[in-house]
């Protein structure tokens, strides 16, 4: 699966790396019944078509009277002649010209009455109200079917359930939904400097903390993440968890090893064990990020550094979960940027596409202004945190000048990938 570029760095541009890696993958074909409250997040796998109606029969927008909308016209008393509250089936006498219902939100529409008048534009009487505002016909009744019709497709297949979605469901009175299985993906984190928290550290040691971001940028995908945890630099432990992973995994998640030091074996093992796609891109942070097969498991080897292995997950491994999880092509990438004022001048040497950590706020015209943070190295994780957006610099660009628009991607759109 060797996926070349023309660049003579070997350094495969983002898009087409992704392109490359979205070409390879094949979504899971499984699928399993869930219950409705459980599928937040779970990408359906076959369309669902509305069985009833929402709601079932004509009922009432607001509290007030049922009546003609003609007898609105003039002031002249109605006779109120019975009370509908919601849950009340419908009686089977029809109203009659010049009488009126008491009717409550929800409750079934009278037989004969075509409007309902909000209380606050009557004046009642003990036996009688009287119609201060002319209403017309259909005014605040709420249609059977008007927000689904039984056979309409209210779900395609591909989708991937959020909340809104559950509430349609559940108001179709659906109890179960057929869903894809979730994607069995295997986390491991290489290096032999790595300690767990609460572990003592010593001399040349780091607490890991890859694999705290990978579960948490995945949490609202439908993943079943098993932990391979830690894995000494060493060519036999690595090959046996990768044997492991690529035979249970549908995916395999490392961080770390994939540049070109004396310890990094990664990319080597996965090419003894499966195939390597491409393992340098043209992005900062991230370049050494590692695409290809362990066995029948796909891999992503995400850089060590923790900013890098961070804009990987998020730019790459996301889309690819994306991807293998069902999801309809359009929700596999979003163009999830907008354009804002640089409000200080940028200088950088040019050859990657760069994610550069930056803060946004709205400027006095409604429009945002952006400013890159000062620490841009790829071990420094503050500035992720203190930033709220990526600027996203073209890879030949190298100065802007203040002033000029730059495109960013705010963390707030990236959250709901
Ligand atoms: N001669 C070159 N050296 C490096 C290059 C290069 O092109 N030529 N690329 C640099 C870039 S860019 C990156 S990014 C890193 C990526 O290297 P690796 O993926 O091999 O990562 P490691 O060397 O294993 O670790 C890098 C760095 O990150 C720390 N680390 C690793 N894993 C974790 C973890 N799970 N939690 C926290 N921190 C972790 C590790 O201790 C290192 O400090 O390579 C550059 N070098
Ligand atoms: O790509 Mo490395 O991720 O620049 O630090």
């Amino acid at each position: 699966m060797t996926i070349s570029t023309s660049a003579p760095n070997g350094w495969l541009p983002l898009e087409d790396a992704l392109h490359n890696a979205l070409s390879h993958v094949q979504p899971v074909v499984e699928a399993e019944a869930v219950m409705v409250g459980d599928a937040l997040h779970r990408v359906v796998s076959e369309d669902v078509v509305a069985c009833v109606n929402v709601p079932p029969a004509d009922n009432s927008a607001m509290d007030g009277f049922a009546l003609y909308a003609s007898d609105s016209q003039s002031a002249l008393p109605l006779q109120v002649v019975d009370t509908q509250l919601a849950g009340m089936p419908l009686r089977e006498v029809k109203l009659e010209k010049g009488q009126a219902v008491r009717i409550m939100t929800g409750a079934l529409v009278p037989n004969g009455a075509d409007c309902v008048v909000m209380q606050e534009n009557t004046t009642r009487t003990d036996t009688d109200v009287v119609i201060n505002k002319p209403a017309m016909p259909g005014e605040n009744i709420r249609r059977a079917g008007g927000d689904i019709a039984t056979g309409a497709t209210v779900i395609t297949a591909g989708t991937q359930l959020t909340a809104s979605h559950l509430v349609l469901l559940a108001s179709m009175g659906i109890a179960s939904v057929q869903v894809f299985r979730k994607l069995r993906v295997g986390i491991i984190a290489t290096g032999d400097e790595l300690k767990t928290a609460g572990e003592t550290l010593a001399s040349g040691q780091i607490y890991e903390s890859n694999r705290t971001g990978t579960r948490a940028l995945l949490a609202a995908e439908p993943v079943e993440i098993t932990d391979f945890g830690i894995v000494a630099d060493d060519k036999t432990a690595l090959s046996e968890v990768f044997t492991n992973a690529a035979h249970t995994q549908d995916l395999v998640v490392s961080s770390g090893g994939v540049s070109v030091g004396d310890a990094d074996f990664v990319k080597e093992l996965v090419a003894s064990q499966g195939d390597i796609g491409f393992w340098k891109i043209a992005i900062k942070p991230g370049k050494p990020f590692a695409f290809g097969r362990l066995g029948n498991a796909v891999f992503c080897g995400v850089p060590g550094n923790p900013v890098s292995a961070f804009v990987t997950t998020q730019q790459l491994v996301l889309p690819i979960i994306k991807r293998m999880v069902g999801a309809a092509s359009e929700q596999v990438i979003k163009p999830l940027t907008i354009k804002a004022t640089l409000t200080t001048s940028l200088r950088r040497r040019a050859g990657r596409k760069e994610f550069v950590r930056a803060h946004m706020q709205k400027n006095a015209y409604g429009d945002y202004d952006v400013v890159p943070l000062a620490k841009q190295s790829s071990g420094v994780m503050t500035t992720v945190t203190q930033a709220n957006c990526y600027i996203i610099l073209p890879a030949e660009c190298s100065e802007i000048p203040e002033g000029n628009s730059v495109t960013i991607q705010p963390f707030s759109l990236l959250e709901t990938q």
